[in-house]
């Protein structure tokens, strides 16, 4: 098959040489591979479609166009200027994204009325997010701000914690998140409850009770911890509101590792303030990057993490293991893994 004939995939994430060799050697007569990783901040993070678009310099960024105008396929979204990739990239039918929630930036780049498939990243997070979660769950109820209290004072006096056992955590979102989650707390002998949106769906592993979701805030003085793990979209947004925030359980722990705008953060943060919510472990902002003058810097109650709790060494590798699948079946016309659907917004 002649050069002319071949789809051109262009990576635009600095991705390690292994893995795009991987890439390049799949079907190598039907695609071609441009990686120019100069021309890419590295590493991958660094290019944050959270809180804006990459720099680039003047010279690199017309070498960026030359290769979006040939690009076929592309492994991550072009930051330079993300909102014009249909004109920028005319050839592009498919982008293969980094991330699993990419509903918003879609949203706000317009991208989401283009003809351009996308495809996501669900399932990459989850392993590394649930590890989060439970991180979370334990630093509160096992009282780490107060150990490090004590050993800043040097102060030697036995104490008993609550622990997680027996806790009654609800999960907000059961897709990929949500299950990992799910397993663990279970594992850790917490009662796991969960929501559903229809009547008829069964509870995942580890899930011992499903409550409705339009009933969310009869069920929030319940549950001693609330973990966020949907996707965010415009039934998502302010989900937990203030008054769901302020139906929470005295000593409630919230984990968000879905979206910022999924709870009311200045209700959140009124509540941890005056101490009724014991704590929140949080990876995501309502602005990210989070605000010199955001109120959660100062608070000891808060496990922060610059939206980078997703962020482990096995993450390219199986990002990578997803595309080449995807690759697969975009030349056997079968529809690709985790396809990004408009109507549902994830
Ligand atoms: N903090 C981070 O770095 C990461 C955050 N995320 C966020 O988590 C979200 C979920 O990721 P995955 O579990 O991989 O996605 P997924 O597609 O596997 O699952 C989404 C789940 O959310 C449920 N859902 C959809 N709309 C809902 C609603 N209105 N209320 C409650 N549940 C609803 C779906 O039924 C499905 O079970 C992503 O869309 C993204 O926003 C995902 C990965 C990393
Ligand atoms: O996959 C997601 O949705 C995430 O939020 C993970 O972070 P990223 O988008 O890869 O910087």
């Amino acid at each position: 098959m002649s050069n002319a004939s071949k789809l051109t995939i262009l990576i635009a994430s600095p991705l390690e040489e292994e893995h795009v060799e991987r890439i390049r050697a799949f079907a190598p007569d039907r695609f071609e591979v441009i990686h120019e990783p100069s021309l890419l901040p590295t590493p991958r993070y660094v290019a944050d479609h959270h809180g804006g678009p990459r720099t680039m310099s003047e010279e690199n960024k017309s070498r960026w166009a030359e290769h979006l105008k040939q690009a076929d396929i592309l492994f991550d979204f072009d930051l330079v200027d993300p909102a014009n990739l249909p004109s920028r990239a005319p050839r592009v039918q498919w982008v293969q994204a980094t991330s699993a929630g990419i509903g918003e930036f879609l949203k706000r780049t317009g991208l989401e009325s283009s003809s351009i498939r996308f495809t996501t990243a669900s399932g990459v997070h989850a392993r590394p997010l649930a590890e989060f979660a439970m991180l979370g769950l334990l630093y509160f109820f096992r009282d780490v701000p107060g150990l490090q209290r004590v050993k800043a004072a040097r102060h030697w006096e036995r104490y008993t914690v609550e622990g997680i056992e027996g806790k009654r955590v609800l999960i907000v979102g059961l897709g990929s998140l949500g299950q990992a989650v799910a397993r663990d707390a279970a594992h850790f002998g917490m009662e796991v409850w969960g929501t559903r949106r229809r009547a008829g769906v069964e509870a995942p592993e580890g899930v011992s009770r499903l409550i409705d979701q339009s009933r969310i805030i009869e069920a929030l003085p319940e549950v001693d911890a609330l973990v966020l793990a949907c996707p965010l979209t415009p039934e998502t947004h302010l989900l937990i509101d203030k008054a769901e925030v302020e139906a929470l359980k005295p000593g409630a722990v919230v984990v968000n590792i879905a979206r910022g705008q999924v709870i009311n953060e200045p209700s959140l943060v009124e509540a941890l303030q005056s101490g009724r919510v014991r704590g929140a472990a949080l990876d995501v902002f309502t602005v990210e990057p989070l605000p010199q003058e955001s109120p959660l810097w100062d608070l000891s109650n808060v496990l922060f993490s610059p939206h980078s709790a997703s962020t482990v060494a096995a993450e390219n590798s199986r990002i990578v293991d997803i595309f080449i699948d995807n690759l697969g079946r975009f030349l056997r016309d079968e529809p690709l893994r985790n396809q990004f659907e408009r109507e549902r917004g994830y």
